[in-house]
């Protein structure tokens, strides 16, 4: 029996930064949290102590900061892969590399005089996330959102359900349904990383998901879950699988009736835990293995 080293990474997480684009009087202000990971030939720092191959975590966080300063950041899959690629095919001892970008968005404050063109107000939680791996030669691109909470006042029943032991939920053919929705998707292997439209792709998955929230009438949580993914493979060929993590925020009818009062489903109380926690991975059947793509991306099946 021997013990080895198993499968390692290493670099700096959660590099926070803001870069701001002043080439027109109107600044562009991009607020990104990077996470920089490299993987490799890292068996003698582990085994010895030997740091000769090992790339500082020091030096990778600069070299966010100097990348940003060189090429800007256009988007975050840009950047991601920018980042990997300085490094892969770059450093021998480097074979591949695991980039993961959060973006949050500051909204222009409106003045009298409109928007304001280097005054910002912190805007909703939205986050933007991506995960780029990079093994060789070959690079993957998982873009997502997290924190888009979502509410509809009616619209969702649920009912069926079995009568087991320890049972009391009422059957409701009325019920608000709320959610905040994190999703990942993972573009096709088919899909150039140098030209793909980042920004419009994430526009316009963000915009289905929320459009199938809204008009899908829902039976539960989970048909409305596979529709939102459904139909986002359905208008993008270029995405070969997307996972849905959503919590049921539950909100219950309080009980007015001590007080001779009704309550057609207008007085709610907005329940924080515990949630229901509805997951699924909707994939096209015939899509390209992931290899590495999900590697360290936790939180959902
Ligand atoms: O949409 C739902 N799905 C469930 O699985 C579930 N379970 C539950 O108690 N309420 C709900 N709602």
């Amino acid at each position: 029996m021997a013990i080895v080293l198993g499968h390692n990474q290493y670099g700096k997480a959660e590099v926070r930064m803001v870069h701001v684009d002043r080439s027109t009087p109107q600044h562009v202000l991009t607020d990104v949290n990077v996470t920089s990971q490299l993987i490799g030939h890292f068996e003698d720092t582990h085994l010895t102590g030997a740091n000769d191959k090992v790339i500082a975590t020091d030096t990778q966080k600069n070299t966010v900061y100097a990348l940003a300063r060189t090429g800007g950041i256009t988007t975050i899959e840009e950047f991601a892969l920018r980042l990997a690629r300085n490094y892969v095919g770059t450093y021998e001892q480097v074979t591949g590399a695991r980039m993961e970008i959060e973006q949050t968005f500051w909204d222009r404050i409106t003045t009298a005089g409109g928007p304001h063109d280097h005054s910002f107000v912190k805007g909703s939680p939205e986050v933007r996330t991506t995960v780029v791996r990079k093994d060789g030669d070959t690079e993957s691109v998982i873009s997502g959102m997290e924190n888009v909470v979502l509410l509809k006042s009616t619209g969702s029943e649920f009912h069926g359900f079995p009568d087991v032991p320890y049972t009391s939920l009422v059957e409701t053919d009325d019920r608000i349904m709320a959610t905040s929705v994190t999703a990942r998707w993972r573009y096709d292997a088919g899909l150039d990383l140098d030209t793909a439209p980042w920004d419009h792709l994430y526009t316009s998955v963000k915009a289905v998901l929320l459009e199938q929230f809204a008009t899908v009438h829902s039976l539960s949580l989970q048909q409305t879950l596979f529709s939102m993914g459904r139909t986002a493979l359905e208008l993008h060929p270029e995405i070969a699988e997307i996972r849905l993590s959503c919590p049921n925020k539950h909100h219950f009818l309080v009980d007015l009736s001590a007080w001779e009062l009704d309550n057609p489903n207008v007085v709610f109380y907005a329940a924080d835990r515990p949630y229901g926690l509805i997951e699924a991975s909707i994939l096209r059947d015939d899509a390209a293995p992931a290899g590495s793509a999900w590697e360290g991306i936790n939180g959902f099946v």
